[in-house]
């Protein structure tokens, strides 16, 4: 499905290339010939003669008149017309203009062109960009359109511009964004309403270009003279260019080709190429533009292939999942399954097992002590296996108990005894390790209850229940943990989450493989848990304030809400997390959590975006709220963990 939403980008896939054309009765021969060699896969075209005017075709007529739309539905067939045509809409609509016969004539226009477009099942149409700053009535009429749209997406025309410089005439366009989101504000965040973005020869700085990237960004289309010329005469672009493209392609953003041929290839007229778009095809056997269109396919073809791994996570990407709740609920087979894939996390426990069991027993004593390690949470043992390793390789005797609170994981543990020879130097114990009554003290305490946000499976509560029997002096692993948030623009995950049409979804923190998003200040730490922690009793309620500073180059953005994630110290320097500047590389584990905003927040450039976050604690559940301060306060979300809350 080219043109509608696809899941994400694989190399397996065939990029989808589009060129912006009219449409006239060739395109049967257009499409077939180059659908067939490659060279796109699907045109932007015209769907009414540009001179027709409503106004003009009235004036002194009664008689009901056939609409010029340029060629019959039976030019093409219905899966032709679905699959290979975006309808353009007639540039010249400006629904905000003071001239009233224009606006009218542009507001009937719109409106039937669009019709005849669902009547094509067409699957996107392409809006001209507003006219001027203000684009109420424009996107008023939209709106309208989309309160009984079928499944067509509306491409909002969005030229990439932002200028650095605020002493601009006040009539100049310095930043699009602004205009975009304008539009998307006067619709609501209306889900089939999204963007085709004008990249034009000179580019905004790299904060501002991110930021379309948490946008609904569908296409974007790259005018030929846009392009350089290579030392061969060829077309090719500036390296910035190039960066941005394949941003596109990571993000599954279309890329359409438009304008005329303007390089003078070897052997090839630009006047005779031009004038063949959509007509005599064969005599011309290439499309005007498949030098361009053949440099973005090189672009594609020169990206780094997908690991497997991010092959595995294209399906959940953006993809919104409730957290675990392995406290309340006992995790299945195939969950446990999957975490024991991830090598990368049970070697940085064993590393520090490895370095705590050194500095426990000195190598003289190597022979004569023996350290007891208890693994609390150990579900079908992989950190079992992690300990005995790590005291295999330093010579260190160890004695295990693995304490596990469900008896479907329990059944394995008692399974590895027999199969791994474990033998009587691990004790399996079927019980919750808050009340479990220990028969010795421990030297090590080794966990792994983290959730994506850290302590968000509740680790504190069940380590603070544990540590009764770890020694005065004895070591945890992890011996801390930290969570992170950062502010994000988030559209569609906003939109995900909108779909419910209720407040309990936008008060709930979910699981997600983030894709779509553009992180719009670095992160920032929220909470740490530090065990053992013997001393006073120390609540695990926990109260944060956060101030982002915005880059000024950024530009305005949205705040569609945080993306959350953790760092854990194991042991010393031995860490893990996935907090994105300091991430633990091919560890798969965790995705990061995303607390959404139930209204969005528009932040300026240079701004401070002041937030709060609160961990509360009552005597059967656990639970985050959350608000904005500045620029303007938000409802406290996800008050008494009315919407979203951990089970103790
Ligand atoms: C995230 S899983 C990790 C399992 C295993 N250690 C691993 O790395 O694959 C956490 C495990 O801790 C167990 N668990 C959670 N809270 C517990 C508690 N209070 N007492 C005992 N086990 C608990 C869960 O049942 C689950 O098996």
């Amino acid at each position: 499905m080219p043109l509608g939403e696809r899941g994400g980008w694989d190399k397996s896939e065939s990029r989808y290339c589009g060129v912006e054309t009219d449409f006239n009765d060739d395109m049967p021969q257009l499409l077939s010939f180059n659908l067939s060699t490659g060279g796109f896969d699907f045109v932007v075209a015209t769907l009414m003669d540009p001179s027709y005017r409503p106004s003009m075709m009235e004036k002194g007529s009664s008689v009901s008149h056939v609409l010029p739309f340029a060629g019959s539905d039976l030019v093409l067939s219905p899966s032709q017309w679905s699959s290979h045509i975006v309808g353009k809409i007639s540039s010249w609509i400006d629904l905000d203009s003071e001239d009233e016969i224009l606006r009218m004539d542009s507001e009937t226009t719109l409106k039937q062109e669009i019709a005849w477009a669902s009547h094509l099942s067409l699957q996107a149409c392409l809006l001209p960009s507003p006219k001027g700053a203000s684009c109420a009535n424009y996107a008023r009429c939209v709106n309208q359109i989309l309160q009984s749209l079928n499944n067509m997406q509306l491409w909002l025309r969005i030229p990439l511009v932002k200028n650095d410089d605020d002493s601009m005439d006040c009539d100049q366009l310095s930043d699009s964004w602004e205009l975009w989101n304008s539009f998307r504000l006067h619709c609501e965040h209306h889900s089939q309403l999204s963007i085709a973005l004008d990249v034009l020869s000179s580019l905004p700085s790299a904060n501002s270009l991110g930021r379309w990237f948490g946008e609904p960004v569908r296409a974007a289309i790259i005018y030929t003279d846009s392009f350089l010329t290579n030392a061969r005469g060829y077309p090719c672009l500036s390296r910035c260019h190039q960066k941005l493209v394949t941003g596109f392609f990571n993000h599954s953003i279309q890329i359409v080709i438009s304008g005329k041929l303007v390089h003078s290839l070897p052997g090839v007229s630009s006047d005779s190429a031009a004038d063949n778009i959509g007509n005599n095809i064969e005599s011309a056997h290439r499309h005007p533009l498949r030098p361009y269109l053949d440099y973005i396919a090189y672009l594609y073809q020169r990206m780094d292939p997908l690991h497997e791994q991010e092959r595995f996570e294209l399906g959940y990407r953006d993809y919104l999942q409730s957290p675990l709740q392995p406290l309340m609920d006992n995790l299945e087979a195939q969950t446990y399954e999957t975490f024991e894939k991830d090598l990368v996390k049970y070697i940085q426990y064993q590393r520090a097992i490895g370095k705590a069991l050194l500095d426990r027993v000195p190598d003289e004593e190597a022979s004569s002590l023996t350290t007891v390690l208890m693994v609390v949470g150990a579900g079908r043992g992989p950190l079992v296996r992690a300990s005995l390793q790590a005291a295999e390789e330093t010579g260190r005797k160890l004695k295990v108990y693995a304490v596990e609170k469900n008896p479907n994981a329990v059944v394995t543990l008692h399974s590895l005894v027999r199969l791994e020879g474990w033998g009587n130097m691990v004790t399996i114990v079927s019980c919750d390790m808050r009340h479990w009554d220990a028969p010795e003290k421990a030297d090590i305490l080794v966990s792994e209850l983290l959730g994506s946000f850290g302590d968000n499976e509740l680790s504190p509560e069940c380590l603070e229940g544990a540590q009764r029997f770890l020694k005065q002096d004895g070591i945890s692993i992890p011996s801390s943990y930290t969570s992170f948030i950062q502010p994000v623009t988030a559209s569609k995950l906003h939109n995900s989450i909108k779909s419910h049409k209720d407040l309990v979804h936008f008060e709930t923190a979910y699981v997600v493989k983030v894709h779509s998003v553009a992180r719009l200040a670095p992160s920032q730490a929220v909470f740490t848990f530090t065990h053992p922690n013997f001393s006073t009793k120390k609540s695990n309620q926990r109260y944060k304030r956060l101030r982002f500073e915005i880059p000024v180059d950024t530009g305005s953005a949205m705040v569609h809400g945080f993306t959350g994630y953790f760092d854990a110290t194991l042991y010393k320097d031995v860490h893990l997390g996935i907090e994105p500047s300091t991430a633990t590389p091919n560890m798969f584990s965790w995705f990061a959590i995303f607390f959404p905003l139930r209204k969005p927040v528009c932040i300026q450039p240079g701004s401070t975006l002041e937030v709060h976050f609160w961990r509360c604690c009552g005597s059967t559940k656990v639970w985050y709220e959350w608000c904005v301060a500045s620029p303007y306060p938000s409802p406290i979300h996800n008050s008494n963990g009315r919407s979203y809350w951990v089970g103790l």
